[in-house]
């Protein structure tokens, strides 16, 4: 398994370009009948991909979880979020199968032993896109779709920002230990996420961009406030952020993306928000 160990915010000022994106971008998420994953050592989150094609895959494909986690099996003392941001595909948690439509969401909790995932159609392969974080107690394994999502609509389009926050995993939909995640879909015309930006000490957060259409990148803004760099990614790649971290991005044209977020809290709205003309 890929495993970050995590930066500081001092040591992150000196960091080439390379150094940032070996440190904090995730790419190759979704290989033909692989899981992929990257185990961080900010909050213990793992951020992990699965593209079925012609095989059911089971979630711990690949994985020592006895290495990795001192675990019998990958949920044993975990949860995870799973978006699906390909065509339709199926999960199945324990006895139970979920049909997974694009951008369906399946909550499945601490101590279900098994999961595998399933495409419809091997010529239009679903994506798993998953974020697991350490649990402590079982939850109730929950399918969400968009039209369960709570709603946030922010931003307007005379500041290139209107968008939908929905709310998928969040404790006005159900209970988890410790983990909340979210799709954003920002209308045409509108290309900045979360600014003015913000840190939340309590959390670390996790993105992954996509429905980014060919021929562009989305220009992810990190660092501190007052010290900002920034990753130019494309569409399916994810990025690590440390509580320290702001977590915006300015697309050369509107995208989707997924946030993932675990730490001390699950407040939503528990965010400090930088001044736009304060930062540098
Ligand atoms: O578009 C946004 O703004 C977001 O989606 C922000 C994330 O939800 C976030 O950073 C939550 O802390
Ligand atoms: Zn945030």
């Amino acid at each position: 398994m890929d495993i970050r160990y995590s930066a500081n915010q001092r040591d992150f000022k000196r960091y080439t370009t390379e150094e940032i994106r070996q440190e904090f971008l995730i790419e190759n998420l979704y290989r033909e009948d692989e899981v992929v994953a990257v185990y961080s050592h900010v909050d213990r989150m793992v951020t992990l991909g699965c593209m079925p094609v012609n095989e059911t895959v089971s979630i711990d494909k690949g994985i020592d979880c006895w290495k990795n986690f001192g675990t019998h099996y990958f949920l044993e003392r975990r949860e995870i979020g799973v978006f699906n941001i390909g065509g339709p595909g199926e999960i199945t948690a324990d006895e139970t199968s979920y049909p997974m439509g694009f951008e369906d969401c399946l909550y499945v909790t601490m101590k279900t032993q098994k999961v595998t995932f399933k495409s419809n159609n091997p010529q239009k392969p679903a994506k798993f896109y998953m974020v697991s974080a350490p649990a402590h107690k079982p939850c109730k394994t929950t399918f969400i779709s968009i039209a369960d999502a709570n709603k946030r609509p922010v931003g307007s389009s005379e500041t290139s920002n209107k968008r939908v926050i929905n709310q998928f995993i969040h404790p006005d939909v159900l209970e988890t230990c410790q983990l909340s995640m979210g799709l954003t879909c920002l209308n045409s015309g509108s290309v900045w996420n979360t600014m003015p930006a913000h840190t939340h000490e309590r959390r670390m957060e996790v993105y992954t961009y996509f429905n980014i259409p060919k021929g562009n990148v989305v220009f992810h803004m990190m660092g501190e406030g007052k010290e900002t760099r920034h990753i130019v990614m494309q569409n399916e790649q994810a990025v690590i952020s440390p509580s320290w971290s702001i977590h915006a991005g300015c697309g050369t044209t509107n995208y989707h993306f997924i946030w993932a977020m675990g730490g001390e809290n699950k407040a939503f709205d528990d965010m400090d928000e930088i001044p736009i003309q304060e930062m540098r």
